[in-house]
């Protein structure tokens, strides 16, 4: 008990440093505001008391009127000052929270984003972390650490109120004090228990709460939109949605049913405080020992008090936030060590800067790789070699592990065993940065931003429209920007006012521009996981001519299963069973008569049966 009240405390303060990301001015606003608005109950009752006690022993008249004067105006004047509390506590509490929050979205962007490789980013503990630290209001009890800082910060001044109706009550009966604050302070902490019992029962329902977030995004998504129409699978994902939604509410509804059945406790522990020191404080005024005023100081300030310590509302949004503060520290504890190995901690990967020197030898020297969580290897004590200038196809059966190499070569995940080197230097965390600004890469799975024409290819960096022009001609987008509406900044969304949508082919054309324009603003080495897979075959013929000019000032390592234009590659590399099998050129590999020969054979058999000549 003592720990959790121990941590707890600790993460209150946590919560409450943070909103000096609030701004100062903010800050002080907010918390004067609530500061008003929390003694103003105990101000109200003492002033009530005054006023009492005034009527009490003034003739009637006008001297009543008199005696009652100054009780009045001070009672209108502590109403004023509440009102005008509340009044700014509420933008400004608006403001306080979304800063804190804005913030740490960007702290968890910076961790995510500081390391170098992708590989924790698909363990599902990383991704229950990263929604943990966000810390999403809709989720369960889940709250942001702006909603629980704000409500640590009104737990101060509530508990300023408290100290307020304190010394209002010691002034009348100080051995109320012990009466009222005793049951209050127990009720209080009743109330944090509950929280935390909603938390930690919650934390057991995320890997459902994953699921279905999956589906929920499913349904809403038009990709997705499509099969589910298609198919008629409309129903079936309903109910897969309301099953995981289910699942993951069922602990929580029956924690909240036991807390909702046990609310006679907390009614007793405020009843144990207060009734005795209601019938006392009447007693003694009953019996003359004490006035009116008294009793009417006692009601208030004793209500207020109660109030002040035993209710659990910010408790509640103070301990969903702790358990945002605590997915932070998971996601900091598994993220944060490949990214404090980086030369400058916490600094991003710049825009791409130009590189010097010429395209780079890289060694791939008995790499082994297995995914994280993976049974098998995909490579196997690999070894190969990408020399400077060369064009160089690696091509394999699907699954054979052509995209991992890439995904390797890219310094996306690192090597199991083994290593790869960069001109004789080894590829590390540390280096990964500068290596990045000398490589251009085409996935297969290529994002498209919905940004502008211009964007999706640079990406972050200032425009050259120069080297944006001819990286288009390279890879067959110039008439494809001819007909977009407004060139190259026309944004790339069917969503977005004035935008389009590519078809598949033009976005890969559009993906090859952005590799070419990196390759024309300094990249050594263009990477091109299945480049042309939706070009038709003039237009990739025509790209890979254009390809073929840059070798020698850059190398180009190329992916893929049409053969016909892997052929005229400097050097082809089969990729089996995770290893380089064969290596050589089209002719040698055709005289050779090996997998490479067999695989071409067929394409080619393919080919001619269909009556498609190369
Ligand atoms: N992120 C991942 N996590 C776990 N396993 C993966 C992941 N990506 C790929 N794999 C597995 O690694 C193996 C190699 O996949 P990879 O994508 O490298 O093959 P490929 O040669 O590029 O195939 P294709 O020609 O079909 O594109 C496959 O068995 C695949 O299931």
């Amino acid at each position: 008990m003592i720990t959790s009240i121990g941590t707890a405390a600790a993460r209150r303060l946590q919560l409450l440093r943070m909103l000096r990301e609030a701004g100062p001015a903010v800050l002080l606003g907010y918390a004067s505001a609530l500061l008003l608005g929390s003694v103003t109950p105990a101000a109200t009752a003492a002033v009530l008391a005054l006023l009492v006690s005034r009527l009490d022993t003034a003739a009637t008249g006008s001297t009543l009127f008199d005696a009652a004067l100054l009780p009045l105006a001070l009672f209108g004047g502590v109403l004023l000052l509440g009102h005008l509390g509340d009044a700014a506590a509420t933008p400004l509490e608006y403001l306080a929270r979304s800063r804190v929050d804005g913030a740490q979205r960007a702290r968890i962007a910076r961790l995510v984003l500081a390391g170098p490789t992708v590989g924790a980013l698909e363990t599902p503990e990383v991704q229950a972390a990263v929604r943990g630290a966000i810390g999403d209001p809709d989720r369960g009890p889940d709250r942001t650490v702006g909603l629980g800082a704000v409500a640590a910060l009104r737990r101060l001044a509530a508990l300023a109120g408290a100290v307020a109706s304190c010394a209002v009550l010691a002034g009348y009966a100080w051995w109320l004090l012990p009466v009222l604050l005793v049951p209050a302070g127990a009720c209080g902490y009743l109330r944090f228990r509950q929280g935390v019992a909603v938390n930690e029962t919650w934390r057991f329902a995320d890997r459902e709460e994953l699921h279905a977030d999956v589906w929920r995004q499913a349904v809403v998504s038009p990709s997705e939109g499509k099969d589910i129409r298609v198919f008629g699978l409309a129903d079936w994902l309903v109910r897969r949605l309301q099953r995981h939604i289910d699942v993951a509410n069922a602990p929580l509804w029956t924690v909240m049913l036991r807390i909702a059945r046990g609310e006679w406790l907390p009614l007793l522990l405020v009843s144990a405080g207060l009734v005795p020191a209601y019938t006392a404080v009447t007693w003694s005024a009953v019996h003359g020992h004490s006035t009116v005023a008294v009793q009417t100081a006692v009601l208030a300030a004793g209500w207020s008090l109660v109030q002040a310590l035993g209710s659990g509302g910010e408790l509640l949004q103070i301990t969903g936030a702790n358990s945002a503060l605590a997915g932070y520290d998971r996601l900091r504890g598994t993220l944060g060590g490949e990214a404090a190995a980086l030369p400058d901690r916490g600094a991003l990967p710049s825009p791409r800067q130009p590189a010097g020197g010429g395209p780079p030898l890289v060694r791939f020297e008995q790499v082994g790789f297995g995914y994280p969580g993976g049974a098998r290897a995909v490579l196997d004590r690999l070894d190969l070699e990408i020399r400077p200038g060369e064009l160089l196809a690696v091509v394999g059966l699907n699954g054979a592990g052509k995209s991992t190499l890439i995904k390797l070569l890219s310094g996306l995940y690192r090597p199991t065993s083994g290593r790869i080197t960069v001109d004789g230097a080894e590829l590390t965390a540390r280096n990964t940065g500068s290596w990045r600004s000398r490589i251009a890469v085409v996935f297969q799975d290529f994002v498209r931003y919905q940004l502008s024409a211009a964007d999706n290819v640079v990406l972050g960096a200032a425009h050259d429209r120069a080297a944006l022009d001819l990286a288009a001609r390279d890879a067959g987008f110039a008439p494809v920007l001819a007909r977009l509406p407004d060139g190259w900044d026309t944004p790339l969304a069917r969503s977005r006012t004035g935008g389009v949508d590519l078809s598949g082919g033009q976005w890969q054309q559009l993906v090859l521009t952005r590799a070419l324009y990196a390759v024309r603003t300094g990249a050594q080495l263009l990477v091109l996981d299945e480049p042309t897979a939706h070009l038709d075959v003039r237009t990739e013929f025509e790209v890979f001519r254009r390809l073929a000019e840059h070798r020698g000032r850059t190398s180009v390592v190329l992916i893929s299963h049409r053969l016909s234009t892997v052929r005229r590659a400097d050097r082809i590399v089969l990729l089996d069973g995770g290893r380089i099998t064969e290596s050589g050129t089209h002719e040698e590999l055709m005289a050779r008569g090996g997998g490479y020969a067999d695989l071409f054979t067929v394409q080619a058999e393919r080919f001619a049966a269909a009556g498609v000549t190369e």
